[in-house]
């Protein structure tokens, strides 16, 4: 008796700690009930959740939107639990007409492998490629008989169809809507039914296709699928949702320095909102840059690096994200610098930096010059130095910064 509530407990323990962990950042979870037992019911028999996410793959650059649905599920992974990525190449021949104000073009067949296969090469760089099984919707779609894909049909109405936002307001704007596009999320659904999906995940503009899945799984005699949605990612313009086609988006497979200066382009409101869907920086840590952020004592600038430093060590690696940083302030940073600031020769390789500030006038002593060091006033080239006892190397054209305003340019003979 005893040794049963113990299990029981630790049991319950640990479907609370997956839980918490789940629920990081996610917008919406339909019905978070669900989602608890299925954790439980996975727990007591040993067996993994089945967690599904649906691509489309008509584009094959991954972008940082994507990712905020692919680290929720690296955390199902690192959970046990079992992710399924499905490759929309069947229902790529449709293209999801989702938030799109036109029908799409449908693809080739040989454009959609591949996109198919540049799709798996960059999910790896998030998901775990051991726990993650890939495969293409046209394996079971494309076996349904025409007798199969009527019953399918039968199972939803006309008026739920036109429920989804783009439909209704395609149809009220009396503009075309094909019949094979109602299609999509009935497909994207079915995909839940073939595999008996336990979770499924997406963007909240997922919403509809998610539930239909729920719905479909339950009219086949299944167990509805629970829907997990992540908030979306706004773009570079900081508006609307990144992604591929409106050009505002960060890919996952640029360059270093090209992820580090499209991250600091970010509009300020941003930062917080990319800190937690892309990035795996703790929620204790997350809290404590807000507040910096809000009492004045974290610059949003610096709080702007840190992020694009960890956004571009996680696609690349911590020595390339700070040397992207390196480049960002050699090159932009020069920018905020006034254009006529006294300029000083030095005969010198190396220097002591209060000397050093001495000689260029930006203090009286150096006395007062450790003391503006010590204070964090100080800057070479724009990164702070803290350490009074700093020797300089001196490179031509370095500039040095006391304080908010006295600058000096550094010559080498
Ligand atoms: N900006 C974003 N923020 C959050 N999730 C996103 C974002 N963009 C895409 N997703 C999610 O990624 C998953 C895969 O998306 P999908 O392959 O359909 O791309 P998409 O939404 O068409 O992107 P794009 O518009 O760039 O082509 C979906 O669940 C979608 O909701």
């Amino acid at each position: 008796m005893h040794d049963y509530f113990g299990g029981w407990f630790k049991l319950e323990q640990e479907v609370a700690r997956q839980l918490r962990i789940l629920r990081r950042g996610v917008a919406e979870i339909v019905p978070e009930e669900d989602l608890q037992a299925k954790l439980r019911k996975s727990l007591a028999t040993g067996k993994p959740l089945k967690v599904k996410l649906g691509l489309d793959p008509t584009a094959p650059d991954i972008h940082l939107g994507h990712t905020v649905v692919l680290q929720k599920l690296r955390q199902f992974q690192e959970l046990g639990h079992q992710v399924i990525i499905i490759i929309g190449d069947f229902t790529g021949r449709i293209g999801d007409p989702t938030g799109k104000s036109e029908t799409r073009r449908q693809l080739t067949e040989a454009e959609i492998l591949a996109n198919a296969e540049t799709y798996k090469e960059q999910i790896f760089k998030v998901l775990d490629p051991e726990q993650t099984r890939v495969t293409f919707n046209s394996h079971w779609l494309g076996k349904l008989t025409f007798a199969e894909v009527i019953e399918l049909a039968a199972r939803t109405t006309v008026a739920r169809m036109l429920e989804r936002d783009d439909f209704a307001r395609r149809f009220q704007e009396n503009r075309p809507i094909s019949i094979h596009e109602f299609f999509y999320p009935l497909m994207q659904g079915y995909d839940s039914v073939a595999l008996a999906a336990d979770v499924e995940l997406g963007g909240t503009d997922q919403k509809f296709n998610l539930l239909m899945g729920r719905h479909l799984q339950r009219e086949y005699g299944q167990e509805p699928q629970v829907a997990m949605m992540m908030p979306i990612l706004p773009g570079l313009d900081g508006v609307q949702k990144m992604s591929k086609s409106l050009g505002n988006y960060i890919g996952i497979k640029e360059s270093p320095r090209e992820m580090y200066g499209k991250t600091m382009s970010l509009p300020d409101e941003l930062m917080l909102t990319y800190y937690e869907l892309v990035t795996a920086v703790p929620l204790e840590e997350l809290a404590a840059i807000r507040q910096g952020l809000a009492s004045g004592s974290l610059h949003p600038r610096d709080a702007k690096m840190r992020l694009a430093r960890e956004i571009v060590a996680m696609y690349h690696t911590p020595e390339a994200a700070l040397e992207a940083e390196r480049e960002f302030r050699q090159v932009f940073q020069q920018h905020d610098l006034p254009d006529d600031m006294p300029e000083l020769t030095i005969k010198e390789d190396r220097v002591w930096l209060p000397r050093l500030m001495v000689q260029a006038g930006l203090a009286p002593s150096t006395s007062e010059a450790r003391r503006l060091i010590r204070q964090g006033a100080v800057k070479i080239d724009g990164e702070r130095v803290t350490d009074p006892d700093t020797e300089v190397e001196v490179r031509e054209g370095q500039v040095l910064q006391a304080g908010k305003r006295k600058f000096a340019r550094l010559h080498t003979f």
